[in-house]
């Protein structure tokens, strides 16, 4: 991908044309391996994947980022697994150990990297889960962080105590609500406080992390979340992993942080990303549609339809169109847990029906362009991809990217022996870890 105009002058640093006026670019990039909560995406079909819940899985995993001078190991949250036709959806590797339990297990093994929580607000109470992360944050030396999320489906939030859920403005309120109070815990504040959803009489009572407190990262990017993020977010995890939406997000966010009053400078942003990689571009891409064939076969393609149109779709052959039946607009129960709206599925499913058929797609090549692995600007051979994200760095785009790996547990590999060493030559990547704390190693300061 190249950049066009403008953004093609920009320098770090010394930008004639920088992404905004008041962001100076860092000119390097830190990198994280994002472990999902519940995903289709990984392959689980291979005599290579391991256990996706196992130790082993985890622990060479973290191993492995750790030699590649990784910022963060990150785990993902699903709270409730979802269901398709009444029963647990068999296409998803789903479930995941619990996080604050799992990452103090991996910080006895770990020494440099960070490990990222992610909780949610809407159904965690603050005091105990802000004494949960600081616990973590100690027991790790400070290298704790929390992926604060509010959750998207009202389908998780039936499998909770209180029931009920939260609508769209109220979640963001409710986190702020939430993370105020974790800060003020992690300060040793005396709490009282009464709100709509919760009462709080607390005070923290452990010592300080040798980072002072937990990292914040964010993750959701509605305007609310947005605003939430640059109030109040140390890093956001955003989707936009392509070029040119990661440059109009962070210009977004740097508006947006200037109007909450803080320093653009002091809040990150990580895409996610998913990598395919091999010696040159065009043994990548051959890789990648080797790779949508092993996570995409007859069954998910029907099974990732029904999502959309609400209905059983299984007469339907996945060598064939797209299906011609309406969706069932009205909410059904086939898959749920899935965050779809199902208001649109009309207007979606007629759309994809004219993309497929314009591109002479069967639905099975249909769900492997969409849903396979959407690697982006991030297929090609070593050091193309060590080129493109030099140029994220360079022109301020992002700060570091999260990445899903294919495969667990060796799906990072060639990411560490063949990618870090082109990005240290290129001058982007650390050569060593800044310092023994999180905020050390993404040059956070620490807070008052
Ligand atoms: C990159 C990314 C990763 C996310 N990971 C999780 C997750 O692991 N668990 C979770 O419950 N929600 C996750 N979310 C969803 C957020 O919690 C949020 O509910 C959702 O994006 C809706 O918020 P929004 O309307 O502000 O985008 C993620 C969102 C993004 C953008």
């Amino acid at each position: 991908m190249t950049i066009t105009s403008s953004r093609a002058d920009a320098r770090p640093g010394t930008d004639a044309h920088p992404l905004h006026p008041e962001h100076t670019p860092t000119g390097t990039v830190q990198l994280g391996v994002f472990f999902q909560g519940v995903n289709s995406s990984t392959v689980w079909k291979l005599p290579s994947s391991g256990d996706q819940v196992a130790w082993e899985s985890f622990e060479r995993l973290v191993t492995k980022a750790q030699d590649g001078i990784f910022a963060a190991f990150f785990l993902g949250e699903g709270l409730r697994l979802r269901e398709h036709r009444g029963v647990p959806f068999e296409l998803d590797v789903a479930g995941r150990p619990d996080a604050q339990t799992l990452l103090s297990a991996l910080a006895s093994i770990t020494q440099d990297i960070g490990l990222v929580a992610t909780q949610n607000t809407t159904y965690n109470d603050p005091a105990d889960l802000a004494r949960r992360l600081q616990t973590l944050d100690l027991l790790s030396g400070g290298r704790a962080a929390w992926n604060v999320v509010t959750t998207d489906n009202a389908w998780t939030g039936e499998n909770f105590r209180r029931g009920g859920y939260l609508d769209h403005a109220d979640r963001y309120t409710q986190a702020a609500g939430v993370v105020d109070i974790a800060r003020r815990f992690w300060r040793g504040e005396k709490i009282d406080h009464h709100g709509a959803h919760y009462t709080v009489q607390a005070q923290g009572s452990l010592p300080r992390s040798p980072q002072g407190e937990p990292v914040l990262f964010q993750a959701g990017v509605s305007p609310s979340g947005r605003d939430f993020a640059a109030a109040t977010a140390d890093v956001i995890f955003s989707p936009y992993g392509s070029l040119d939406a990661a440059i109009d997000f962070r210009r977004d966010i740097v508006d947006r942080t200037l109007a909450a009053g803080r320093d653009p400078q002091s809040v990150l942003i990580m895409p996610g990303a998913e990598f395919v990689l091999a010696a040159s571009d065009a043994e990548a891409h051959d890789k990648l549609v080797w790779l949508r064939e092993q996570q995409i076969g007859p069954q998910q393609a029907i099974a990732f339809l029904e999502q959309f149109w609400g209905r059983d779709l299984s007469t339907f052959d996945p060598d064939g169109p797209l299906p011609d039946v309406e969706p069932e607009v009205e909410e059904s129960d086939v898959t749920r847990g899935s965050g779809f709206q199902f208001g649109k599925a009309k207007e979606l499913t007629e759309s994809w029906r004219a993309e497929a058929a314009e591109k002479g797609w069967s639905i099975l090549d249909f769900v492997r362009a969409r849903q396979g692995s959407r690697g982006g600007d991030f297929v090609g051979g070593y050091d193309t991809v060590a080129d493109r994200i030099t140029e994220f760095a360079r022109v301020g785009a992002i700060d570091g990217l999260n990445i899903t790996p294919w495969l667990i547990p060796s799906g990072i590999d060639d990411i560490v022996d063949e990618l870090v060493p082109r990005l240290q030559d290129r001058g982007v990547y650390p050569t060593e870890y800044a310092g023994s704390t999180l905020r050390a190693n993404l040059g956070l300061p620490i807070p008052a």
